[in-house]
């Protein structure tokens, strides 16, 4: 499968979302990855429902909904309703992480996980088989633009491991501190999907950035 580009909007200017998600419309990348914080989980608040239902009337491709949020379970639905297509929650978050991928499936959106970087895949192995998506955390969740974690390269191989031994057909996700130099050797560790905040919104060009990271090969 190819990879996956995912933009993060948290690095867009939230003054122009519109032009910045048609940007992404128009441009070559496969989702538009949406950031929610909530002050608790971690140290920064980005935006609730009001402006992802605010992206979600102008964009065109999957919106990857991010929950960096204590309790996600109570928001699930309303996440849903808002245009989340893949939604994932925080391991750290979810005591009953089995009941809430349940309930991210019943109501029709992908589910998926994200682990912080101290956070061991192994812990994922009873539930890889009920996951869409797993997010591997470059960066300490709550900033953008903050530096690349390198552990996580051998965190892909870990969780590529697990991967194939449980036969799951899991897409592994990194999001923090992606750029050109370390995007090819993430996908080569085993990479499926790139979320790019900083990188694609503070270059000169978006919308070539986005093609440049969906070209790379390795
Ligand atoms: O989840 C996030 C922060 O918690 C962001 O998606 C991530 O940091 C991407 O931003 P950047 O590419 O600027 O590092």
């Amino acid at each position: 499968m190819p990879h996956l580009i995912a933009p993060s909007v948290l690095a867009a200017n939230f003054g122009q979302l519109d032009r910045d998600v048609e940007m992404l419309n128009q441009s070559s990348a496969d989702w538009i990855h949406v950031d929610v914080m909530d002050g608790r989980f971690v140290p920064n608040i980005s935006f609730g429902f009001p402006v992802l239902q605010a992206i979600q009337k102008v964009a065109q491709k999957p919106l990857d909904v991010h929950l960096m949020i204590e309790h996600p379970e109570l928001y699930i639905e309303q996440f849903r309703e808002g245009g989340a297509e893949i939604i994932s929650v925080h391991y750290e978050a979810c005591p009953h992480l089995h009941r809430t991928l349940q309930q991210i499936k019943a109501c029709g959106a992908k589910a998926g996980v994200a682990l912080n970087p101290h956070t061991p895949v192994s812990l994922l192995s009873e539930v890889i088989q009920d996951i869409d998506v797993v997010i591997l955390m470059s960066v300490n969740p709550g900033f953008g633009g903050q530096k690349f974690i390198s552990n996580t390269y051998q965190k892909i191989r870990e969780l590529k491991a697990l991967i194939n031994a449980k036969g799951s057909s899991c897409l592994i996700e990194i999001d923090g501190g992606v750029n050109e130099e370390n995007a090819p050797l993430l996908l080569s560790a085993g990479a499926d999907v790139l979320v790019a905040g900083s990188f694609v919104f503070n270059s000169q060009n978006p919308t070539q950035t986005i093609q440049d990271l969906k070209q790379i090969t390795f």
